[in-house]
């Protein structure tokens, strides 16, 4: 009678649980719908990424990119979902960019972007890879930027306004398809904290770090309007996985609200 009982609960918990299968075959399982604020078309154009391998009731682990424009609120953001248990949160590199063995690529990039753009570049590319292939310690890792938005939008930005020479774009091109092509960059959900290029020029004055006192309102248009073509409107490059769009224009306790809200649609792309 035991064994009749244990059997009928089989059939009927174990199919409302695909992940935590104890067969030895291997499931793949299409992430849940996030909702209004999910892009419809990038959803469409990644589901092979988006696709989720689960073999002998492994843990699904989950990535999240935070996208935002410069001082858009990024770190403040990871900052409060950082609190949460499962969540493990992945700061850029920043510190990094500032001191590499004693010089400063961030500082040399801003004060002349045509001869340390590719320097800066190449090491920021080196440093979000190191990033990515960190293995996870919990369930769900948000990491700030990626190293698609580095060459989608900050090379790509050197390059089309004119700063960054032919060559060095060709180079950080094939050094970055080799990497897209050769390492696995896992993505399940790209959050993209959304402002208007203002709010960001006026947090980036408030934030006052040094070698960014010589950014003006226009450069950061030019970042916002890159995010915009490639999250927003997909006139640009392939969207790798379903897009979360939070406006961020609002002030501190809006946004905690807000992330709050968007809570367990982010908690989602872990189911
Ligand atoms: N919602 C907000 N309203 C006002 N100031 C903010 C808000 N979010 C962040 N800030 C401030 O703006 C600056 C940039 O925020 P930060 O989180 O460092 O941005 P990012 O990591 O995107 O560059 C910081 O001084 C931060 O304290
Ligand atoms: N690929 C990149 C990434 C970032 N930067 C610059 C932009 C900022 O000055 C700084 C850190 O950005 P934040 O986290 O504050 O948005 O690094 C870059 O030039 N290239």
């Amino acid at each position: 009678m035991m064994v009749d009982l244990l059997k009928e609960l089989c059939r009927v918990v174990l199919p409302l649980y695909p992940h935590k299968s104890l067969s030895t075959q291997v499931l793949v399982r299409q992430t849940p719908a996030l909702g209004k604020h999910l892009s419809g078309r990038s959803r469409s154009c990644t589901s092979v990424n988006h696709r989720k391998l689960v073999r002998n009731g492994e843990e699904k682990k989950s990535v999240i990119w935070l996208e935002g424009n410069i001082a858009s609120g990024k770190t403040t953001c990871l900052e409060y979902f950082s609190k949460t248990s499962e969540i493990e949160v992945l700061t850029e590199p920043v510190s990094k960019w500032r001191n590499v063995q004693g010089c400063n690529p961030l500082g040399l990039m801003y004060q002349d972007p045509s001869r340390w753009g590719l320097t800066l570049q190449t090491y920021v590319q080196l440093t979000m890879l190191d990033r990515h292939v960190l293995p996870m310690s919990a369930p769900i890792r948000m990491m700030e930027r990626s190293i698609y938005s580095a060459k989608y939008i900050f090379v790509e930005n050197l390059y089309k306004s004119g700063k960054m020479p032919e060559v060095d774009f060709a180079v950080l091109s094939e050094w970055f398809e080799w990497i897209i092509k050769n390492i696995a960059i896992p993505v399940d959900l790209i959050v993209y904290l959304q402002t208007s290029p203002q709010t960001c020029y006026e947090r980036l004055k408030q934030r006052c770090r040094e070698e960014e006192k010589v950014i003006p309102l226009e450069y950061l248009e030019s970042i916002h309007n890159l995010y915009e073509d490639w999250l927003i409107h997909h006139k640009s490059f392939e969207v790798p996985a379903p897009v979360l769009v939070i406006p961020a224009d609002h002030d501190l306790k809006k946004m905690l609200y807000q992330y709050e809200e968007n809570r367990e649609k982010i908690l989602m792309a872990h189911c």
